[in-house]
């Protein structure tokens, strides 16, 4: 497909990425990987581009270096309209999962099986309907949530969807879950009435990359069509018909927004139980990191030790015990985790996680 003179800044090119790309290279993002092969949108449009040599090489020696969804990359042009990927520029940002155990030099079982599932987010969305089933919003769901975003080194807001259901609960609801997710912006919406819509596109300015986390019916597809303005994903309304209007075209991974940004959707971005976000739970929990602090012991473990300020505060009522049974229960997971993923693959992801937080802490949006 041939669009001549597409603007790579409207799908987020810039010039810090600019700064990385190698003499002589096209730039290029990816919309969607094949095996050895990567769709690519650059400035005259979409394009099959193989696998270059050089990159082959860098993924036989980590998979980490295979290209996913949202990487820029350096093209070389082989001939009219035909290109190879020859490299993946730095990325910003990464979902990362990670896999069995690496047995590091002639272990027993297993490979690495580390594994990067979009790159360079900008902003994660972390969709919880106000309403499901007969049950208000779930917290500790967000939480939860909340901790893969900051994992990924993105911007996490939480957007309460599907506002229009609880009518003058709305405002507890809120309250509730702004309590849960300290320093991270909150939004109601609704694709059913538009509230809210607008706002969440307005963190997409400046032609910004989201993902959209949030469990099965929370509305995440139907927030994408409100968004772009046109039915661009299947919701499970259309499932469950009788198939009419059913897209027939191939699903596209990376999708541009007609009013600016993008959204990036993907199989493995929907299943998100997997991913590594010991970090990201400090974060969520940050109130309670910052009680911690006035404990006795430094190695406080808050179950019942003298002088701890956390089951202070629990006592005063300060902190909800739901919230610290919360933050128990995602620290057991995330050790978990953490104790099957590659060891060198999360030491990178850390030294990125503290870089970008470090900037990303002290902002906040509207
Ligand atoms: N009342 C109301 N219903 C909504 C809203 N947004 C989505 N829905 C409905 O909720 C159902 C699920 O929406 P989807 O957008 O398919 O949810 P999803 O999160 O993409 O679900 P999965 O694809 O299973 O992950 C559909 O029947 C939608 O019509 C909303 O703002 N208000
Ligand atoms: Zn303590």
């Amino acid at each position: 497909m041939t669009t001549p003179g597409l603007d790579l800044s409207s799908l987020g090119w810039n010039e810090s990425l600019a700064a990385e790309l190698p003499g002589g290279a096209v730039p290029a993002r990816v919309a969607r990987v094949d095996r050895g092969a990567a769709d690519v949108i650059t400035t005259d449009g979409h394009h099959h581009a193989a696998y270059g040599a050089r990159l082959r090489r860098a993924t036989a020696e980590d998979p980490v270096n295979l290209p996913c969804v949202g990487d820029w990359g350096a093209l070389t042009l082989l001939s009219e309209g035909r290109y190879e990927l020859d490299s993946i520029l730095p990325r910003r940002t990464a979902f990362v999962r990670g896999g069995v155990a690496r047995d590091s030099r002639g272990g027993l079982s297993g490979d690495s099986k580390g594994q990067v599932l979009a790159a360079n987010v900008d902003v994660v969305f972390v969709a919880e309907p106000s309403m499901h089933a007969t049950d208000f919003a779930d917290l500790g769901r967000v939480e939860r949530l909340l901790a893969l975003a900051w994992e990924s080194g993105a911007e996490p807001v939480v957007l309460i969807t599907k506002a229009d259901l609880v009518g003058e609960h709305l405002a507890g609801l809120l309250d509730d879950v702004a309590a849960a997710a300290p320093g991270v912006a909150l939004h109601a919406v609704s694709s059913l009435t538009g509230e809210g819509v607008e706002v969440v596109r307005s963190h997409l300015d400046g032609s910004r990359t989201a993902v959209i986390l949030g469990a099965s019916g929370a509305g995440k597809s139907t927030l994408v069509n409100a968004l772009a303005g046109e039915e661009v994903m299947e919701t499970q309304r259309v499932r469950a018909g009788d198939g009419r209007g059913r897209h027939t075209t191939v699903h596209r991974e990376l999708i541009p927004l007609a009013g600016g940004g993008l959204v990036i959707d993907t199989p493995g971005i929907r299943r998100v139980g997997l991913y590594e976000m010991s970090q990201g739970v400090d974060l969520v929990f940050s109130d309670i990191e910052e009680l911690a602090e006035g404990c006795r012991f430094g190695d406080c473990s808050h179950e019942s030790e003298p002088g701890c300020a956390v089951l202070a505060a629990l006592e005063s009522g300060e902190l909800p015990e739901r919230r610290l049974a919360s933050w128990r229960k995602l620290q057991r997971e995330a050790n978990w985790m953490a104790g099957r993923t590659d060891a060198r693959l999360r030491a990178e992801q850390t030294r990125k996680w503290k870089i970008i937080h470090k900037s990303m802490r002290g902002r906040s949006r509207p």
